[in-house]
């Protein structure tokens, strides 16, 4: 509206207007971090085809994507292949909950089942960290609760992000550096695989 007075009959711009500032808040757009890891099956084109997914989410854009690293893994049943872990940083308008959403229906596309706690997977997407939300519902735990403790997400977070923190644990470099680094814990970064942000 072109004039102050509140009795004034709104023009269709300044009703567009009104509207596209409401929306802007509706759309807050945050920094998250996903960490993805596979063992099963093909392990390198499951998580491009994962990070492909992920990109081609509405409300998504991967702006970063870690190097690949192999790791020996931690928890669930003896004798397990090695995984393959990464992690894509992205802007997203998603509410968080619709995020960890995406990431299952992610993980179900690949054929992800759920029988042994820990146990081998063809895909597991975990949400790291989304900008400012600190959230204790069992559903979708922020920061991830074991992400400050292991090597194989805070050295590939640490590629797409160096200035990388876990919320009331600190820096992603600090914390890697306490556990002795990646090799302490059997993590190996593979200089001859690359993940590709979505086109
Ligand atoms: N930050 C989070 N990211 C992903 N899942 C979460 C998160 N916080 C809570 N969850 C919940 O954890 C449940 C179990 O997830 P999942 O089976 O992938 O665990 P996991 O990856 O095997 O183990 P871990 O949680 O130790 O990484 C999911 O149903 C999900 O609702
Ligand atoms: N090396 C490795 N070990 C794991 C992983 C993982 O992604 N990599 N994920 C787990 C549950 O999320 C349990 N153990």
């Amino acid at each position: 509206m072109s004039t102050s007075d509140p009795t004034a009959t709104p023009t269709t711009f300044d009703l567009e207007r009104r509207v596209d500032s409401a929306d802007s808040t509706l759309q807050t757009v945050r920094h998250a971090a996903v960490a993805l890891g596979s063992n099963l099956g093909n392990r390198l084109e499951t998580l491009q085809g994962a990070v492909d997914a992920l990109g081609d989410t509405p409300g998504v854009r991967i702006t970063a994507v870690s190097g690949v690293y192999e790791t020996d893994a931690v928890g669930g049943p003896a004798d397990q292949p090695s995984y393959f872990n990464a992690v894509v940083v992205l802007r997203t308008t998603l509410p968080p909950l619709s995020l960890l959403e995406r990431g299952n229906a992610v993980e179900d596309a690949f054929g992800r089942v759920r029988e042994v706690r820990w146990g081998p997977r063809t895909l597991d997407v975990d949400i790291l960290a989304v900008e400012g939300v600190v959230s204790d519902d069992p559903k979708l735990l922020l920061p991830h609760p074991r992400a400050h403790e292991r090597a194989f997400v805070l050295a590939p977070w640490l590629d797409a992000d160096p200035q990388a923190e876990v919320a009331g644990h600190g820096p992603a470099a600090e914390l890697l550096k306490g556990l002795g680094g990646e090799e302490a814990q059997g993590v190996r970064r593979r200089d001859d695989l690359r993940l590709r942000l979505p086109e």
